[in-house]
């Protein structure tokens, strides 16, 4: 399969910054990659490079076959901004128009696109007195404007509650049953976790982690948490067949076991029988296997 994104070894530097260091990575049709990093990691400069916004300083940088800002890139990518800015005077339909007609479509497509995320209701309202939600929909619709391969977009669920971030991830996802890569940003690792097929972690201009969350879950092989519920009476009992459990609120126990003892702990446990009234088993989480990634450098 052709890959919609290919980066080699790319380099980038602002003067006494390295901004990007041999990131290599590869983004196929209908793939949604999930880039994560801290603040200055490098998200935003590698975005504006697959844009052709700025020039790189080494590696390679295919767009959908061709050179990053040339027209047939521009052509097959949409960029959505973390907060994308419409005139309030216009109304979403009106906004939507313009920016067909800028890019030589019909602008009789606007309702089309419009309905496509939701706001064929809203369509002849001024955008001023749109929510935020309701705002970043009319960017996603912006972004759907002749039916872009591969869609860059900038933290685009920031500020947006939790009703309207799941409304909009569905949203990619029908874009990406379609075909479309999607590369976004988001420091919203939960919503990643769930919504993503890939996650890429850059720490300091580097590309230190990249995968599956299975994959990056097995590759930190971090602990796994248990929390196992004594039943009535037996909590010293079970503490004394459990060394290193740590007593938690309502009488609990807390185990932290690496993840190739985890069978046998479990067994362990089993074991007890009717004196274990539950057991709850907390995989690391993205946020935990983040953290792992993006302090190996010292950060
Ligand atoms: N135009 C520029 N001139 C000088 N340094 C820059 C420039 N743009 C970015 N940098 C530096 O490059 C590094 C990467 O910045 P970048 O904006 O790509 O990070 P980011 O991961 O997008 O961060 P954030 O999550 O805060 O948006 C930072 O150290 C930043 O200060």
């Amino acid at each position: 399969m052709t890959s919609t994104l290919k980066i080699s070894h790319l380099t980038k530097r602002f003067q006494a910054v390295e901004a990007l260091t041999g990131v290599s990575l590869a983004v196929e049709p209908g793939m949604r990659v999930a880039l994560l990093g801290h603040n200055g990691a490098g998200k935003s400069t590698l975005m504006k490079i697959v844009l052709g916004l700025i020039p790189f300083d080494g590696g390679t940088v295919e767009v959908c076959g061709a050179a990053p800002g040339s027209p047939r890139a521009r052509a097959q990518v949409a960029y959505l901004p973390e907060n994308a800015a419409f005139h309030p005077a216009l109304t979403g339909e009106e906004q939507i128009r313009q920016y067909l007609s800028l890019r030589g479509e019909n602008p009789r497509q606007a309702m089309d696109l419009l309905a496509r995320v939701g706001l064929a209701d809203a369509a002849r309202r001024r955008i001023g007195t749109y929510s935020k939600g309701m705002r970043q929909r009319v960017g996603l619709a912006q972004t759907l404007i002749g039916r872009p391969k591969l869609l860059v977009l900038d933290e685009p669920t920031s500020g947006l509650d939790p009703v309207s971030r799941r409304d909009f991830y569905a949203l990619l996802d029908g874009l990406a049953a379609e075909g479309a890569a999607i590369l976004l940003s988001s420091h919203v690792l939960t919503e990643v976790e769930a919504r993503t097929d890939r996650i890429l972690i850059l720490s300091r201009g580097r590309l230190v982690a990249e995968g599956t969350l299975a994959d990056l879950r097995h590759r930190a092989a971090l602990p796994v948490a248990l929390h196992v519920t004594p039943a009535n009476g037996y909590a010293a009992d079970l503490a004394a067949v459990l060394p290193g459990a740590r007593p938690g609120a309502g009488g609990q126990l807390h185990l932290d076991c690496p993840q190739s003892e985890k069978l046998a702990l479990l067994a362990r446990i089993a074991g007890q029988g009717a004196r274990v009234a539950d057991l709850d088993l907390v995989p690391p989480s993205l946020e935990d296997i983040y953290s792992h990634f993006s302090r190996r450098d010292g950060q």
